[in-house]
Order: C-alpha cells, then sequence, then structure tokens
C-alpha cells in the first residue's frame, strides 16, 4: 500500500445539483426521460435534492447525502488531483463511454465475430474488429486530451508517439476479453497512467516512447478498469485507495458508488479455467484440490467462478473476495498486470506472479506476458505457500503478437474504418436528436 486511505468523498464534496437548472417538476418532466422520473423521487417542494450516495462493499457514507461524480471526486472540492490529470480523465472517460456504446451496439453483432483469418491455434487470441475500433476510440480521445506523450496499447505492436510536451503515458488494453463479445459477456478497458519521463526527452522518439511505456508499475500514478456488464462501471485509484464509479446512461455521467473498496481478507472463490488441471504444477492441483473441499487454513469449500474476461473476474473479486487467476503465460504485465495490482493493492490485497509482487517487476518488453494471481490478503499468501503455482506448459494456447502481421493489420484497419463511420453517422444521428430536445452534449 503506498498511503494511507482517504475518508469517504462525501464528507469532502459540497455537492451542487447539476438539475437545479430546472425551475419547475414540468420542466424537468417535459424531457419525458426516465433520468426526468428517477430523479422526481427525490424532488421536495421546488427543490431538488441530490440523490444519496450507495456503500459498495466498502465504509458506509455517514453524513452529506449528496452523490458525486467522478470529474467531482477527482476536482477541487474532491482529492484534487492536477488539473492536466483531470483533463485527461475526462477524455478517457468519454472514450470509454463510447466503447461501452459500441459493445452494446447491435450494429456490431457480426464484426464481433469477424477476425478475418482462420480462428486456430494461436489466432484464438488475434484481435477482433472491435478491439481495433476500441484502441482507435481510446487513441483519438488521448490525442484531443493534449495530456498524452505515449499511448501503449495491446493492439499496437510499438508505442504510439502523440505529443512532445504531454505531461503524461498511457498503456493500455482497450477491449479485454472481446473473445466473448459474440455471446454478450462482459468486456472491460484498463489503463495505467505514468508521469513522462522528462530525462529521456532527448532521445529519438521510438527509443522514448518505448522506454517510457516500460515503466515499473511502482511508478503508476493512476490505473483503472472500465467493465462493460449489466452496468458499466469505472475502478479507479491514484494511489490512496481503490473508488468505483456506475455510469448513469441517463446523464452520462460517471456516479461515486463503491468508495474505498475493501476487498476482504478472505473469500470463498477461486477463478481460473480449470481445464488446464492437467498441465498445472502440482502446487497449484493441491491448492484447489485443497481449497474447493475446505480443507484449507479457511475451513470453507470454496467454490468456481470463471466468466474468461479478466476485468469482470477481477471485479467480482475485488467486491466479493477470493483470488483471480490466470496461471500460464497469457497475461500481460504492462498494459494488465501492472494497472490492476496497483488497484487491488489499493483496496488491500495482493497482485502477484505467483513468485513475485507484480508492481515490484521491470518490464522489459512491451507484450510481455507471466502468469497473474490476484486476489484477497490471506487467500493469496495461501496459494502462493504452496510454491509451485506457475504453469510452465502452455500446450496449444501458444500466443505470440507474430498475428498482428502487416496483412492482417491491413485487413483489421479496413473493417475498422467501416465501423467506426457507422458509429460517427450514429453518433451524429443521437447528437442532433438529443440537441433537438434541448440538450447541449450527448455522452456517446
Ligand atoms: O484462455 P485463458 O487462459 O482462460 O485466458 C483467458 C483470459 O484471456 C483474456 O481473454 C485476455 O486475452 P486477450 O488479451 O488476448 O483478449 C482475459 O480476459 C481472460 O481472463
Amino acid at each position: 500500500m503506498q498511503s494511507a486511505v482517504r475518508p469517504p468523498l462525501y464528507h469532502l464534496v459540497s455537492f451542487r445539483p447539476k438539475l437545479q437548472k430546472f425551475s419547475s417538476k414540468s420542466q424537468l418532466c417535459a424531457l419525458g426521460t426516465p433520468f426526468c422520473r428517477l430523479r422526481m423521487t427525490s424532488v421536495s417542494g421546488s427543490e431538488l435534492r441530490p440523490l444519496r450516495a450507495v456503500g459498495g462493499s466498502s465504509s458506509s457514507s455517514g453524513g452529506d447525502d449528496g452523490f458525486v461524480t467522478l470529474l467531482e471526486y477527482v476536482g477541487k472540492e474532491g482529492i484534487h488531483v492536477k488539473d492536466d490529470l483531470v483533463v485527461l480523465l475526462d477524455h478517457i472517460q468519454y472514450a470509454c463511454k463510447r466503447i461501452a456504446a459500441l459493445v452494446a451496439s447491435p450494429f456490431n453483432y457480426s464484426l464481433g465475430k469477424q477476425t478475418g483469418f482462420d480462428s486456430v491455434g494461436s489466432d484464438r487470441d488475434a484481435p477482433k474488429p472491435l478491439d481495433i475500433v476500441s484502441n482507435e476510440i481510446i487513441l483519438s480521445s488521448l490525442r484531443k486530451s493534449g495530456k498524452v506523450a505515449v499511448m501503449a496499447s495491446e493492439e499496437n505492436d510499438e508505442p504510439t508517439w502523440i505529443s512532445e510536451d504531454g505531461p503524461y503515458v498511457v498503456v493500455t488494453d482497450p477491449l479485454d476479453g472481446s473473445r466473448n463479445i459474440d455471446a454478450s459477456i462482459p468486456t472491460g478497458t484498463i489503463f495505467g497512467i505514468y508521469k513522462r519521463l522528462e530525462e529521456l526527452d532527448n532521445l529519438p522518439i521510438e527509443e522514448k516512447a518505448m522506454l517510457n511505456s516500460l515503466q515499473s508499475g511502482s511508478r503508476l500514478i493512476a490505473a483503472a478498469y472500465v467493465l462493460y456488464s449489466s452496468a458499466t462501471i469505472l475502478c479507479i485509484t491514484f494511489g490512496s485507495g481503490t473508488q468505483a464509479f456506475t455510469l448513469d446512461h441517463s446523464t452520462g455521467d460517471f456516479i461515486l458508488t463503491n468508495p474505498s473498496i475493501q476487498i476482504p481478507p478472505r473469500g470463498q472463490i477461486y477463478s481460473v479455467n480449470d481445464a488446464r488441471y492437467f498441465d498445472w504444477p502440482e502446487g497449484l492441483r493441491q491448492y484447489i484440490d485443497t481449497v474447493r473441499q475446505g480443507k484449507g487454513r479457511y475451513p470453507k469449500k470454496y467454490s468456481a467462478r470463471y466468466i474468461c474476461s479478466l476485468v469482470a473476474d477481477l471485479h467480482r473479486t475485488l467486491l466479493y473476495g477470493g483470488v483471480a487467476m490466470n496461471p500460464r503465460d497469457h497475461l500481460r504485465l504492462v498494459y494488465e498486470a501492472n494497472p490492476l495490482s496497483f488497484i487491488v493493492e489499493q483496496a488491500g490485497g495482493r497482485g502477484s506472479d505467483g513468485k513475485h509482487r507484480i508492481l515490484s517487476l521491470q518490464p522489459f518488453k512491451l507484450h510481455q506476458r507471466l502468469p497473474l494471481f490476484l486476489g484477497s490478503l490471506e487467500d493469496m499468501e495461501e496459494l502462493e505457500s504452496y510454491g509451485d503455482i506457475q504453469q510452465k506448459v502452455n500446450p496449444g494456447y501458444e500466443a505470440s503478437h507474430s498475428f498482428r502481421s502487416k496483412a492482417k493489420s491491413e485487413f483489421l484497419f479496413l473493417v475498422s474504418a467501416t465501423v467506426m463511420s457507422m458509429i460517427n453517422k450514429s453518433i451524429a444521428r443521437k447528437n442532433k436528436s438529443v440537441m433537438g430536445r434541448g440538450r447541449s452534449r450527448s455522452f456517446l
């Protein structure tokens, strides 16, 4: 843990409800939206009272009953991060709202399935058009923010240099779990934010882009994931606790719903692809056999849960406790393991490769893979005490970045351009109709 967890923000933020600009119930109802109906429950006389913030698995709200948006949380009356970082976060949340709309859109149903080449062998890990489109959405938002020097993404072989004077470096997996997309199973976006290393400014672009992207996880200044599920959840840390915000689709605001998340020290759930049981080392097999029989240090029978979508499996683990793991060399250190470990540690848990703390590792290449174990402190300690838990063999699942050959990238780029143009048209349509209803900006 880097520093003490701050008190819930309700105590810090004096909240001014945005709806106060509407002077009467009738003005509100004129909008005719579910948003109106929802908020009407908190209307008293001519005064609108903000809805009460909801405590998740975390500390209770106590005093003030205002609700807090992400931007209020990071702003002057909240934890007050630097203005540059607030601008960057605003662009990141905007990108994620677009991705949330994209993964839920009926227009991408068939596109979710395409990879453009035979899906055999390692190509099961091949990017899909939605991965590429999500990547483009994020890149475009980061460019527009004016705050980013370099973006390193799962979808690009090399980091993308954006601007000489951008103060930040962003590492990202734009759409994790996209192999689930055609079945509408949850997906997620992962971000890590570092400061640009000014001491590298005089190096050639490729070198400084790579070195800035290979910073150790211990230098992260913020990390977040966004879960696209029945709710869209943005879970974030700035090194002083972990907070989750839930997207209010009617206003486009991320609302603080889980302040100061504390992962339970023990869970009763292990999350792993156990079809690989026979490829696991002895230690891991013993651990799983032990806890599922209720013979571990915590004398309860553990249950298995595995969505096969890292962000979703981690989100459940943060809230309910237990361990989420992928013991084979599959997940990536720079833009998956590091940001997620930072978030878990800030919630009081642990992130490990089975031998070392993730945040203590120095990345040596951008798409470096490793075994990953994230979870409750006591469960993690027990698991690691079995010693031999990293899966060394990976038969039938060998993967590399070689599938991102030029021809495949060009094919995907073409498909992405088509999807982007469909989305832009749809956004333009939506903006037109929203503006026609008197609102200034759609979050789509
Ligand atoms: O095939 P496995 O080992 O179960 O791996 C599943 C994991 O791979 C992922 O899909 C990530 O893989 P990609 O980054 O290639 O999409 C995770 O979301 C999931 O946890």
